[in-house]
């Protein structure tokens, strides 16, 4: 098994009797990560729910909030920002923000799984200005410009 990153994690009030996030097997990259309210999100809207918790990832990491994917498949539940951003600097309560992009309403309740938190290396770099960038075989193409899809 690789070694662990540890992430010092707090409780707060609301995180009564919940599990904090865990790898639901042992080869899972990402943590389940439970709603710590109830929430009903109607067609087209979306809402930061509540963890529970606050974290203080050690410097050089982030955590990622990912979608997980039975949601998005069967109900149409993603997350919009994903992956979200949690920065090693910020101590407030981790929220998973939740768009519903079904017709149907979804009921989520207090302790139902509804993201995967990925802890995550961080490259930070910094900026070289310069007057001209080398030339490459691309260019400036992009946006479909290698086509592989009939409307590109
Ligand atoms: O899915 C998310 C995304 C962000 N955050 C928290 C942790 C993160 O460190 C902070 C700020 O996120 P981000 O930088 O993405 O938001 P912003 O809109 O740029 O806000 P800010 O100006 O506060 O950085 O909000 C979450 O709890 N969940």
């Amino acid at each position: 098994m690789t070694e662990r990153v540890p992430v010092r994690i707090k409780r707060l009030p609301h995180s009564h009797g919940l599990d904090m996030p865990a790898y639901a097997t042992q080869g899972a990259a990402g943590m389940d990560v439970l709603a710590a309210e109830g929430v009903i999100l109607r067609p087209g809207t979306r809402h930061a729910v509540a963890t529970g918790f606050a974290v203080a990832i050690p410097s050089g990491y982030e955590i990622q909030v990912r979608p997980r994917s039975g949601l998005a498949l069967k109900h149409g539940i993603t997350v919009p920002n994903t992956p979200g951003t949690v920065d090693s600097d910020y101590r407030g309560e981790v929220k998973v923000i939740l768009i519903n992009h079904s017709d149907d309403n979804f009921t989520i309740q207090r302790g139902d799984r509804i993201a995967q938190l990925v802890v995550s290396p961080v490259t930070l770099a910094r900026w070289e200005e310069v007057d001209e960038l080398d030339d490459t075989a691309r260019g400036a193409g992009g946006f479909g410009s290698t086509g592989g899809h009939a409307s590109l």
